[in-house]
């Protein structure tokens, strides 16, 4: 029997508590950028600068001494180069997709000093909120640029250019300008950042620095600048372990809600009857390593904003959870699949929501492989003679509803880089059989679950 038809026969009515799950989890607005604005000491003001390969020369300018004059930024305009732009595995210079002006790293000094502004707290509670407290997020000073009158950059997103990127910070600096605004989303639909009204104090006019972070993934574009200079710091924020142990206050009443609706859902004894797994698209991409095929089956870094919060509250309940690569096979008109090399048993069948077309969960799998733009391809030798020993896998959610995916918008970053792709991720949080369910539920209704992370627990300590 054809895939296709396996699950036209077996696609069942959609029950009301799925619908009610459904509603729920697209409804759920976790942050996925944070901005703000910080008074810049006069002892933070100045920014240290030289021309490339000018080892004894440098200039300064200062942000808080006076608003810097159009003359001093032209000193510093001179020892810029045109910033280029990622596409596909170069380096591109395009003055109708991005214009504008950079300096690396190693020819600036600011005296701007992020660690100690109290940004990087902001920002991991925002970014991270929902996640583990052993992971922190380390910024990397990336570049200074400088958008003059018709600067601009077109929608993007940043380029992945390691597994553990997360989130890209814009610091402004205080100098006069209009327009150069940073869009977050398409066409803004997240948040119009108008750096040119921040970066002075509304009341006093005192110069202070304004900042956005955001998940890299998600789309983004600098309007034109119209009159003055845009200058802005850019850093790339990595994953990374920690021992320290960061404090979180989870706003819990998104959480509880999302958990009443998984548990009105699982405490349905017809709804995967004999055990089975709900599926979640997740939301966001994230940076993944085709070379490294045995890590795709366990993805261990952060989740972002909707995706963490949909994993606490399965992993809180008592669900085991895991996060799987979605690959398409090449060879055959069957639908995705989701494997998971690791492990070894059995295979997940489907019955799907009418737009996913069907998938199906393998706990074993063939070799996995990521195309550079995304979505994958595979051959899969075993594949048919395996899944009949499937369970059924619920579609709570399609994926990648936030990030756009056609190739040519996937080419685009703010800068080349091997190997990296963003990939599709989706959440698998196995249900046990209807009667083994009744233990979690009562635990549940007890209160003996653990408590959500940052209350004294962590949810992750309840994965089976
Ligand atoms: O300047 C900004 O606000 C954003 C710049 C940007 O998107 C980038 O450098 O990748
Ligand atoms: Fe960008």
């Amino acid at each position: 029997m054809s895939s296709t038809a396996a699950s036209k026969t077996r696609r069942p009515p959609l029950d009301p508590a799925l619908q009610e799950l459904q509603a729920k989890v697209q409804s759920l607005v976790a942050p996925n950028f944070c901005t703000g604005t910080l008074p810049l000491d006069s002892s933070e003001g100045g920014l240290f600068y030289r021309k490339d390969g000018d080892g004894s020369n440098a200039s300064f300018i200062s942000f808080t001494d006076g608003v810097p004059q159009d003359e001093e930024i032209l000193k510093l305009v001179e020892v810029c180069q045109q910033a280029t732009f990622g596409r596909g595995e170069q380096d591109v210079f395009n003055e109708s997709y991005r214009k504008a002006w950079k300096l690396e790293t190693a020819q600036f000094s600011a005296q701007f000093d992020l660690a100690r502004s109290g940004i990087m707290e902001t920002v991991h509670d925002q970014l991270l909120h929902y996640e583990k407290n052993t992971m922190e997020l380390e910024p990397q000073l990336y570049k200074l640029n400088v958008y003059g009158p018709g600067s601009f950059f077109k929608p993007h997103v940043d380029t992945p250019r390691s597994e553990n990127l997360f989130a890209s910070l814009v610091v402004v600096l205080p100098t006069a300008h209009t327009g150069g605004n940073l869009l977050l989303g398409k066409d803004g639909s997240l948040f119009d950042f108008d750096s040119s009204k921040l970066v002075f104090d509304p009341r006093t006019k005192a110069p202070q620095v304004a900042f956005s972070a955001f998940y890299s993934d998600i789309e983004h574009e600098v309007l034109p600048v119209e009159a003055g200079y845009r200058i802005t710091l850019t850093y790339n924020l990595y994953l990374a372990d920690t021992t320290m142990s960061i404090p979180k206050a989870l706003s819990s009443d998104t959480l509880t809600s999302l958990k009443n609706a998984i548990l009105g859902l699982v405490s349905d004894p017809k709804i995967l009857p004999n055990g089975g797994a709900l599926g979640f698209g997740l939301l966001y991409q994230y940076p993944i390593n085709p070379k490294y095929q045995q890590d795709l089956a366990k993805f261990t870094g952060a989740l972002k904003g909707n995706d963490a919060l949909i994993r606490t509250a399965c992993s809180s309940i008592g669900l085991a959870v895991a996060v799987k690569v979605k690959y398409r096979l090449e060879r055959n008109k069957n639908p995705d699949w989701i494997s998971e090399r690791a492990h070894h048993g059995g295979y997940v069948d489907t019955y799907t929501l009418e737009d996913l077309g069907s998938c199906y969960f393998r706990k074993r799998g063939a070799t996995p492989a990521v195309g550079p733009s995304g979505p994958t391809t595979t051959t899969d030798d075993d594949y048919s003679s395996t899944k009949e020993k499937a369970l059924p896998l619920l579609w709570v959610t399609p994926h990648n509803k936030m990030v756009r995916t056609d190739a040519a918008f996937m080419t685009y970053g703010n800068e080349h880089h091997f190997g990296i792709a963003y990939g599709r991720l989706v959440l698998i949080a196995e249900v046990p059989p209807a009667p083994e369910r009744e233990a979690l539920l009562r635990r549940e209704a007890e209160g003996t679950t653990q408590g959500e992370p940052g209350e004294g627990g962590d949810a992750d300590k309840v994965d089976a």
